[in-house]
């Protein structure tokens, strides 16, 4: 069975309109005007035990009302989820067992005390036995190379301990299903590794189920085979990494490194420029007008190296969001 159902999803939130100024305080006091915003529409699909799943989209486009959803902290208008066979809205105990949610620019950890208090209050709401609480911390803090930090007040942590000693914390209980919202939110390069390796030896150990999202493409590719594409709460694609590229990315990324400098407005003539670095440039050149081109750059000008690439996921994905054609 699915571990993740999720069939005709919408959310939309109601939100009071008041005109600025003191006459629109008064208007807005006695009679209250309401738009709606459709952060999540029709939203369908399912993820089986295991798979950890890319969630994309720019701002806005309602991954984090999804993921409150699958949480059961919001409300859905209408459509059926079921999380590990539980509805999420219930909240019902072996629910929140089944379950964690991370949210990078949220934290459960209290700031002023050491890491180790909040897990102990964790293991407590969790009915986590001593016992299992010492090897599951031992294991985990472990995973994470955290074992020294624990005992520190949580705000003398640096930022990616912090986010280690959050995961430690969401992860106590051994969820089977995990929902990550930027887990790698403002780490550093190897902060962001660190959580990601640790994750994926995380789903390899235990089989988790991952819904992940994440703004740092590097993050998806380390991790995820599949990803969900949403975008003005529409889901506009679901499928392999590879697929994504292919469907999204009908074009190739051309190096050139060159003998001597020549004009822009020769190089424009091959493709679309992303940068001029001196001598090496590179352009952007559909795949039907390749071989001309490829051809062309050859023959026309003086060449020490040449290669084809896929434009990285970061700007294929960037330029998708910024031109809004995702259909
Ligand atoms: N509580 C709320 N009340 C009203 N509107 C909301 C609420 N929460 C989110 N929205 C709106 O719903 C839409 C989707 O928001 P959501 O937070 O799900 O997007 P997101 O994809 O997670 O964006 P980001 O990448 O910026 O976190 C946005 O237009 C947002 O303004």
């Amino acid at each position: 069975m699915s571990m993740i159902i999720v069939d005709n999803l919408s959310k939309i939130y109601p939100v009071a309109v008041k005109e600025p100024g003191i006459k629109g305080t008064i208007t807005h006091f006695f009679k209250r005007t309401y738009r709606e915003i459709k952060a999540v529409q029709n939203v369908s699909f399912t993820i089986e035990p295991g798979e950890i799943v890319g969630f994309l989209g720019p701002n806005g486009a309602g991954k984090t009302t999804t993921l409150k959803m699958l949480t059961g902290l919001v409300h859905p208008s209408c459509g059926r989820v079921r999380v590990a066979g539980y509805v999420p809205f219930r909240r019902q105990p072996q629910f929140l067992q089944t379950m964690s949610l991370v949210m990078g620019q949220k934290q459960q950890l209290l700031w002023d005390l050491p890491a180790l208090d909040s897990l102990r209050i964790n293991a407590a709401v969790y009915n986590i036995p001593e016992s299992v609480f010492q090897q599951r911390l031992g294991e985990l803090s472990e995973m994470l190379t955290l074992q020294e930090k624990l005992k520190q007040p949580v705000r003398k942590l640096s930022l990616g301990e912090r986010m280690k000693a959050e995961l430690l914390a969401a992860l106590l209980h051994h969820p089977q299903v995990l929902f990550l919202d930027e887990p790698t939110l403002g780490l550093d390069v190897n902060a962001q590794a660190a959580v990601r390796e640790f994750l994926k030896e995380y789903n390899q150990r235990y089989q988790a189920t991952i819904l992940l999202t994440s703004h740092y493409m590097a993050d998806i590719t380390a991790l995820c085979k599949r990803v969900m594409l949403i975008h003005h709460g529409n889901l506009m694609y679901d499928g392999s990494l590879d697929g994504l590229l292919e469907r999204f990315a009908p074009c190739r990324e051309v190096k050139i490194e060159l003998a001597y400098p020549v004009s822009e407005n020769q190089l424009v003539s091959y493709g679309e420029i992303v940068s001029i670095d001196g001598k090496e440039i590179r352009l952007v050149v559909p795949q039907e007008k390749l071989r001309n081109a490829i051809a062309r750059i050859i023959a026309e000008l003086d060449i020490i190296d040449l290669s084809i690439n896929e434009p990285p996921i970061e700007e294929i994905i960037g330029r998708l969001f910024q031109t809004g054609v995702v259909a």
